[in-house]
């Protein structure tokens, strides 16, 4: 039986406290002029395509969103279900299912397009709330993810929420409660027969993490798999690494079953490696006939795991010789998986009462 939480607003008459899920967002529609303005707002953030904004412009707006918005409408087509997008969706419900095992309130904002962070503080505002904790539902850290949620949240905050306080889950790769969690979720799901199992990764450009490593002591070869380098709270190639070892051990799997793999790269940047849809032709060569496939960088199904991995992978897998291909999906609403969102939460906000 699920426990109600031990936090509650009860225990301060001074200050309410709330929750605000951040998720990365989706465009409103499936209409090009929605999926237009959607990318022109993502990719425009510096810390996604960090070039100075004359040459960031001059490729989104120049470049990219002459020739992408049809594409990405097709693709956004392919998943879009009656409530909207798959992403949004399964955040809605996380939060739903939240609300019902807290007694502070629940929102969610997106990081790009609505509902997005700024209407999601409004919200815990509206209700009184003085004391977030928000989490950014990434497992590890990228540029690309924590730090812009992190980043946009505390410029939202200076600018409209001046006396609200925000405290953040930091990123979850390696927590014990998590891999738990995760990697109960992949044996559930796991068929009798693989020849392997793939993880599958969202990419950074690997200019990203030599840019946020403080240490710069990462050069994205082996020091990414020791157990310890000076570098690891910000490499996401490390975090990737960390979270994939974590759960073959809890699933008692030998490390030779199993391939870490990047998707999802645009532009010429050279990315992380390996890429996963290169990985996936070459497969079947290597007589790996059967395999699975998780995407652990996504806590809820989206288009880049619904579209890209379980129809575009399975198909360049199928073509290149291979007999079955077994998509496990994301944690997404799963009972065990609301219960660590939970547990990470409590931890920040009972730090609201030390301070
Ligand atoms: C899981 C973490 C993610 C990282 C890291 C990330 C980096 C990153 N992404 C792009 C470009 C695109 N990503 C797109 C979709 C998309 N990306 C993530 C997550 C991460 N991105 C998610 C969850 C989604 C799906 C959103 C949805 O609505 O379902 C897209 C848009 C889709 C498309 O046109 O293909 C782009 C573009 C860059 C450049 C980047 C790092 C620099
Ligand atoms: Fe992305
Ligand atoms: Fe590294």
């Amino acid at each position: 039986m699920q426990q109600k939480s031990q936090i509650s607003n009860l225990e301060s008459p001074i200050s309410k406290k709330g929750i605000l899920l951040v998720n990365l967002g989706s465009p409103k529609s499936t209409k090009v002029e929605d999926v237009k303005e959607y990318l022109d707002e993502f990719l425009m953030d510096e810390r996604v395509i960090d070039y100075r904004w004359f040459f960031r412009s001059l490729l989104v707006r120049g470049i990219i969103l002459r020739t992408r918005p049809p594409k990405s409408a097709e693709a956004y087509k392919t998943v879009w279900t009656d409530e909207g997008s798959p992403l949004i969706v399964i955040t809605k419900k996380i939060q739903q299912k939240l609300q019902k095992l807290v007694d502070v309130p629940v929102e969610i904002g997106m990081r790009y397009a609505e509902p997005s962070i700024k209407t999601g503080v409004q919200k815990l505002v509206d209700q009184g709330v003085t004391e977030i904790v928000l989490f950014p539902l990434y497992p590890q850290y990228a540029m690309s993810t924590t730090e812009t949620v992190v980043e946009k949240a505390e410029e939202i905050r200076k600018k409209f929420f001046p006396n609200v306080k925000i405290n953040y889950v930091q990123p979850f790769y390696n927590r014990d409660i998590y891999i738990d969690c995760l990697s109960e979720s992949i044996r559930e799901k796991l068929p009798d027969n693989f020849d392997a199992l793939q993880f599958s990764y969202h990419g950074v450009p690997e200019r990203h993490i030599y840019k946020t490593d403080p240490t710069k002591t990462c050069n994205l070869n082996d020091c990414c798999s020791r157990d310890y380098n000076p570098s690891h709270n910000f490499c996401y190639r490390h975090q990737c690494f960390k979270t994939t070892e974590l759960v073959l051990e809890k699933l008692n799997l030998p490390k030779e079953k199993a391939l870490v793999t990047f998707q999802s790269r645009l532009g010429k940047d050279k990315w992380i490696e390996p890429y996963t849809d290169e990985t996936l032709e070459n497969l079947p060569k290597k007589g790996v006939k059967n395999l699975a496939i998780v995407c652990p960088a996504f806590v809820s199904d989206c288009l880049e795991t619904l579209e890209e991995i379980s129809v575009e992978g399975r198909e360049e897998f199928l073509h290149a010789g291979g007999e079955n291909f077994h998509y496990i999906p994301c944690l997404n609403d799963e009972d065990r998986w609301i219960e660590v969102v939970k547990t990470l939460c409590e931890e920040k906000l009972s730090e609201f009462y030390l301070v």
